[in-house]
């Protein structure tokens, strides 16, 4: 169907007919209330904040929420970059910005689950809908299923959008779908959708919107990572769930007494990691504008306090620092701020030149003599800096699996077939970061994806690969540097990796909190 057919409201564009069809805005206010809360993280407050809707065009939140569902399927745009500049160009207050940003988030989060509920309103498939009018759907569906707007507000609100942004007909039928949307409870729904299920796993992919193979290879992360696969279900949840704004206050630099006074808040997973707290806008805190104070995850905090906190096995130099694979510069941040402190140098590498560019940027406020950057191809270090350096970083190209709550329309994107490429890279490049790791240094292996071709499996390479290899007990060092009590994530690798006697780090949203980052570290014998 094309774009003119929905604009002349063309007869394709049926909802079905039938349900349960008393369901007025009282009853929807009510189900409102007792909201499905599951994936989300609570309740959405939204009910007395939603933005007016008696307009007959789009008021300018929803606006904002449907132009980057636009931009985000249309032009590949990242959610996390187009918003914003929507929100600026809108000029919503904060009100409308935080609503917006809910809608947007939760829209292209919940798509798997939201286009499940559509497809049984509509009597033709949902491919066939045009892809403006599907965005608006799914719009509406979400307000309706997930945030706290009363319903009569959430379909007038929309139909006026459809309207006023694609076409008077199309409005006619974005009404008749989402009026079938309201006829349930969110319960109801996922009762459903769910009916005729191949297994639990469809269910839970259907129910949690994560795509069939990601829920696969989530399972067998837990297990092949130490844990029940009865936690799926809480993991899956948590990449729904919004990630409170880690903050991290460079060693030696950051003022953790003005970020206290600020009210942040300190985290209890690693010394260092702030919450932003008081809902904050991060960039207010002191230290933020000046670089002093970032914005990063607690676990990948972690992860960098460990490599830089690793004892040298055979003791020696330990100035030469290496992170292999830098952009944007979260982590060769925090380690310059360490190496600074230590009498150490950084040398941060990245292929991408813009994304050395922002390297530079998040390097600024680290005194300029502990690091500088490189630009190339992180496998060449093998050939170009033979055991050259002490401690190595590599914090490898990767699925972002561990990732997926930070960037909402990611899961959509991703396939099993991305995989094979990366861990081919992943393999070279940590051969080559190896490669040029001295005798008796240390060797961070990091992703930020828990897929286990790419963590233990290309851990297992490198100890085939490389009989000078060790795996050190990573769990041990990660514990020095947490809060005590605080991981717990750690495991014993020797199921896994042969004789080795060392141990890797899977850290998870569900449990500690922080994304699900990987870590192994090596030494060389
Ligand atoms: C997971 S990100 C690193 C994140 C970074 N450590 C941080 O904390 O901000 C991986 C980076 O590797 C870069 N990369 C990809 N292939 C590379 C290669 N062959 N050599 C060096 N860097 C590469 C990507 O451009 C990307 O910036």
């Amino acid at each position: 169907m094309s774009g003119n057919d929905e604009r002349r409201g063309g007869g394709q564009n049926k909802a079905k007919r039938g349900g349960r069809g008393q369901g007025g805005s009282d009853r929807r206010d009510e189900q409102g209330r007792q909201r499905h809360r599951g994936q989300g993280g609570g309740e959405r407050q939204f009910g007395a904040m939603a933005p007016g809707t008696r307009s007959r065009t789009a008021d300018p939140a929803r606006a904002t929420a449907f132009e980057v569902l636009r931009a985000v399927e249309e032009n590949d745009a990242y959610a996390n970059l187009a918003l914003p500049a929507a929100i600026r160009r809108h000029q919503l207050d904060r009100r409308d910005a935080g609503f917006a940003t809910e809608l947007t988030y939760g829209a292209l989060r919940e798509r798997g689950r939201l286009d499940a509920i559509l497809s049984r309103c509509i009597d033709r498939p949902l491919a066939r809908v045009d892809a403006p009018v599907v965005d608006a759907l799914r719009l509406g569906a979400y307000q309706l299923l997930q945030m706290r707007v009363p319903a009569h507000a959430a379909l007038d609100a929309t139909v006026a959008l459809t309207r006023d942004l694609i076409g008077a007909g199309a409005g006619g039928f974005v009404n008749a779908v989402l009026r079938r949307v309201s006829e349930r409870t969110p319960q109801e729904w996922d009762a459903l959708v769910v009916e005729g299920a191949a297994d639990e796993m469809e269910a839970l992919s259907i129910l949690t919107s994560h795509p069939a193979w990601i829920v696969r290879a989530l399972k067998q992360s837990l297990v092949v990572h130490g844990r029940s696969a009865e936690d799926l279900p809480g993991l899956l949840a948590a990449d729904n769930a919004a990630p409170t704004v880690n903050l991290v206050s460079l060693p030696g630099l950051g003022d953790p007494d003005a970020l206290a006074e600020a009210g942040a808040e300190p985290s209890d997973l690693v010394p260092g990691a702030w919450l932003s707290g008081l809902g904050g806008d991060p960039g207010r805190l002191p230290g933020v504008a000046e670089g002093t104070v970032r914005v990063q995850d607690a676990g990948s905090q972690l992860v960098a306090r460990a490599l830089a906190a690793a004892e040298l096995p055979q003791g020696g130099p330990d100035a030469a620092w290496l992170d292999l694979c830098a952009g944007p510069g979260g982590k060769a941040a925090l380690l310059a701020a360490i190496a600074a402190d230590r009498g150490a140098h950084l040398e941060a590498n990245e292929v991408a030149p813009h994304r050395a560019q922002l390297v530079t940027q998040g390097l600024k406020a680290v005194p300029q003599d502990a690091w500088h950057i490189e630009v190339g191809d992180g496998r060449r270090y093998a050939q170009e800096a033979p055991a050259r350096f002490d401690r190595i970083m590599l914090d490898a190209p990767c699925s972002g699996l561990g990732a997926l709550r930070r960037r909402p329309e990611a899961r959509w994107r991703k396939q099993p077939s991305d995989i094979p490429a990366l861990t081919k890279l992943q393999g070279e490049l940590l051969l080559s970061a190896f490669d040029a790791l001295r005798p008796g240094g240390v060797l961070a292996y990091v992703t930020c994806t828990p897929h286990a071709a790419e963590t233990l499996a290309v851990v297992e390479d490198l100890l085939h690969r490389r009989p000078q290899a060790r795996l050190m007990d990573t769990g041990s060092v990660v514990d020095s540097v947490a809060w005590p009590d605080t991981v717990g994530a750690t495991r014993p690798a020797d199921a896994m990796i042969g004789s080795s006697t060392g141990s890797t780090v899977q850290l998870f949203p569900d449990a500690q909190g922080t994304d699900a980052m990987f870590m192994a570290l090596f030494t060389r014998v």
